[in-house]
């Protein structure tokens, strides 16, 4: 096991990879304990969780609201949840989006931790303190920056996850090559077949590598002031596609990806090798690399996109596979690119 540490503004943060579910109960604190996970997680993983009252929420971005989140604060004041409780999501990105939120504004805030259960989570959703939910067609329009305490990327839980939600965590592992590490996504170019097929040296050393990689970037700039921005890289077609197609998180941010590239090289920033070799990457691991959705949609949806300043939006483009840089873009461009 490794652990990573993240000092954010309200205190400091401990992922723990490779750590287990089943060692939680060690990283408790000695006072009443609340779960928050989802039905899925609950069938495979329940027996393994620690003993302790369990909300469960029901699964898809669509729970994702304030609507559930409203509906958690009135269990835990049935349970009895006081200003010392310890919150713990166990489960994927959505289940820690939400716990994280629900725990840092019931009572002000209380502590919490994640137990992170898919390859998506674990590479990216439970790190970096990003807790929040949709407002109808806005993405994580609510929310708040606030440490999980400690995450546990326990890689015994990657075996049940279905295929397609495997490719969706090689996306944000993709990602953090693309903006900040060559080396990286070499190593996934020369071990794909291993990468999909969950081969235990590699996944153990992406995983290690999103982590520390997007646990560097948090540390240096925590509320998204400037290079964590970066770690929006093809997020902005991604949230676009995600919320007019409702396709999985990491399949949206493929397009995504394959798109901010192609902006990159009309720009001149990105060579025509290198968007090849990241489509070809992108759709090795079983990930989409394009969409049929109409650009006028597209551009209704990038309107409601928090990055969205007058008529800007802050992008992130390629300078080379592992260089990124953040720019403003004019929707006239945007509209003209797409
Ligand atoms: O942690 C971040 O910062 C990211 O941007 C990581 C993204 O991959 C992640 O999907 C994030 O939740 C998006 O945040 P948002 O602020 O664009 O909603």
């Amino acid at each position: 096991m490794k652990t990573v540490e993240v000092q954010g503004a309200g205190g400091l943060s401990h992922i723990h990879v490779g750590e287990q579910l089943q060692n939680v109960k060690k990283y408790l604190p000695d006072v009443q304990c609340i779960i928050i996970t989802d039905q899925v997680v609950r069938q495979y993983h329940g027996a393994m969780f620690p003993d302790a009252p369990v909300i469960t929420i029901g699964i898809g971005e669509g729970i994702k609201t304030l609507a559930t989140v409203e509906k958690i604060f009135r269990e835990l004041i049935e349970l009895g949840a006081d200003r010392s409780t310890f919150i713990l999501g166990i489960g994927g990105g959505i289940v820690c989006d939400i716990t994280g939120f629900v725990a840092s504004t019931y009572m002000r805030g209380l502590r919490f931790g994640f137990v992170s259960t898919t390859l998506l989570s674990q590479v990216d959703a439970s790190v970096g303190g990003k807790n929040g939910v949709n407002l109808d067609a806005y993405k994580n329009m609510v929310g708040v920056f606030c440490q999980p305490e400690f995450v546990i990327c326990d890689p015994l839980m990657l075996p049940t996850l279905p295929p397609e939600e495997v490719s969706n965590g090689f996306a944000e592992i993709v990602k953090h090559g693309l903006i900040a590490d060559a080396e990286m996504v070499a190593f996934i170019e020369d071990n794909v077949e291993k990468a999909l097929s969950l081969d235990k040296d590699v996944i153990s050393r992406l995983v290690l590598d999103s982590v520390r990689l997007k646990a560097g970037v948090v540390q240096r700039d925590e509320r998204e002031a400037g290079e964590r921005k970066k770690l929006n890289f093809g997020h902005t077609l991604g949230h676009a596609l995600e919320k007019l197609t409702g396709m999985g998180h990491g399949k949206a941010v493929s397009i995504g990806m394959v798109a901010a590239a192609e902006f990159s090289r009309r720009r001149g920033y990105l060579d025509e090798s290198d968007c090849n070799r990241i489509k070809s990457l992108l759709d090795a691991l079983k990930l989409p690399v394009s969409h049929k959705e109409s650009p006028e949609k597209i551009m209704d949806a990038m309107f409601r996109d928090k990055k969205k300043q007058g008529n800007h939006i802050s992008f992130v483009f390629l300078n080379g596979i592992g260089q990124s840089v953040v720019e403003k873009m004019s929707f006239e461009e945007l509209e003209k690119l797409l």
